[in-house]
């Protein structure tokens, strides 16, 4: 199966490392905003027969095309990808916060007749979540604690001196819409608990920085007609981006091996 990747930053170099397990996944085009002599020695490295481009060529033909770049590639790689009839994994989930992205996205795929998948990502429980949202839900609260170096670059520089802080602070409490569109490179698993359950607009969640944590703290309460459930996932940091957990690769991984078996799980 051949994959364009789009995206090589912490997720991406991962991913590629691990798909040389894969032998049945082909890792073909790999887009990126700028093409550096570091990128075309970790994609020579990584992926060999991997051509490195600002965009999928016109001939290409992927058979699925795997964002883990930002929320700017959604618009810029992922809609125009769906509109030639590619299947397209998203990780950047929070992207579907911006008003009318998620309408423009349904509308590209069936243009290509051809699917999204929004990976579960740094987060689990999504499938018990969207299962239970079908007997109604009443309350879902989902809480993101990461260590203070993880919002470094966010807004919460400004309410508070991260390198020096002594106990936990909340820095954010809204909607998951907000958290999404303003902590774009933190709060997708918000995004995604929110589209798996209640919406974005009508699921709580706060956001924490706490020097007591070495790791990436996510936490999901909810109740409905289906009973309660609460997760509490505490996840690796990958060491080249302290604010993305492992598992998001894992889970990147994952969906696209899913596509050369026979099961689906
Ligand atoms: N669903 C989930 O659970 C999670 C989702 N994510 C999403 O994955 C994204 C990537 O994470 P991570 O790899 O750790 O971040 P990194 O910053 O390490 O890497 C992102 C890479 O993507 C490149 N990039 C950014 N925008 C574009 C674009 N429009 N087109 C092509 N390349 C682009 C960046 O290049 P440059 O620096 O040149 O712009 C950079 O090399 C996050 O921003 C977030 O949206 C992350 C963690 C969890
Ligand atoms: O990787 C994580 O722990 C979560 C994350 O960054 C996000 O939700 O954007």
């Amino acid at each position: 199966m051949e994959i364009a990747l789009v995206g090589c930053g912490a997720i991406g170099r991962s991913v590629l490392t691990l798909l040389q397990q894969h032998p049945h996944v082909h890792p073909k085009w790999v887009v990126v905003s700028r093409i550096t002599p570091q990128l075309l020695e970790a994609v020579a490295d990584l992926a060999p027969s991997a051509q490195l481009v600002h965009a999928l060529p016109d001939d290409a033909h992927p058979a699925l095309l795997v964002e883990c770049a930002g929320h700017s590639a959604i618009a810029q790689h992922v809609r125009p990808a769906l509109e030639r009839g590619i299947a397209c994994v998203v990780a950047s989930v929070g992207a579907l916060s911006t008003p009318g992205m998620a309408q423009a996205l349904e509308a590209a795929a069936a243009t290509g007749n051809t699917q999204i998948q929004l990976v579960s990502g740094a987060i689990g429980g999504v499938d018990a979540l969207s299962a239970a949202q079908l007997g109604g839900l009443d309350q879902v609260i989902y809480s993101g604690r990461k260590p203070p170096l993880a919002w470094v670059g966010t807004p919460a520089e400004a309410g508070c001196e991260l390198a020096s802080l002594r106990e936990a602070v909340c820095i954010f409490e809204g909607t998951a819409r907000e958290a999404a569109l303003r902590y774009p490179k933190n709060a997708n698993v918000a995004a995604t608990v929110a589209l798996a359950g209640l919406g974005l607009d009508h699921t709580t969640v706060r956001l924490f920085a706490d020097p007591a944590v070495d790791t990436n703290v996510h936490h999901i309460q909810a109740k409905g007609a289906f009973g309660c459930m609460e997760l509490t996932l505490q996840g690796r940091p990958l060491a080249a981006n302290p604010k993305t957990s492992a598992l998001t690769v894992y889970s990147i991984v994952r969906a696209i091996v899913q596509r050369t078996g026979r099961w689906v799980m």
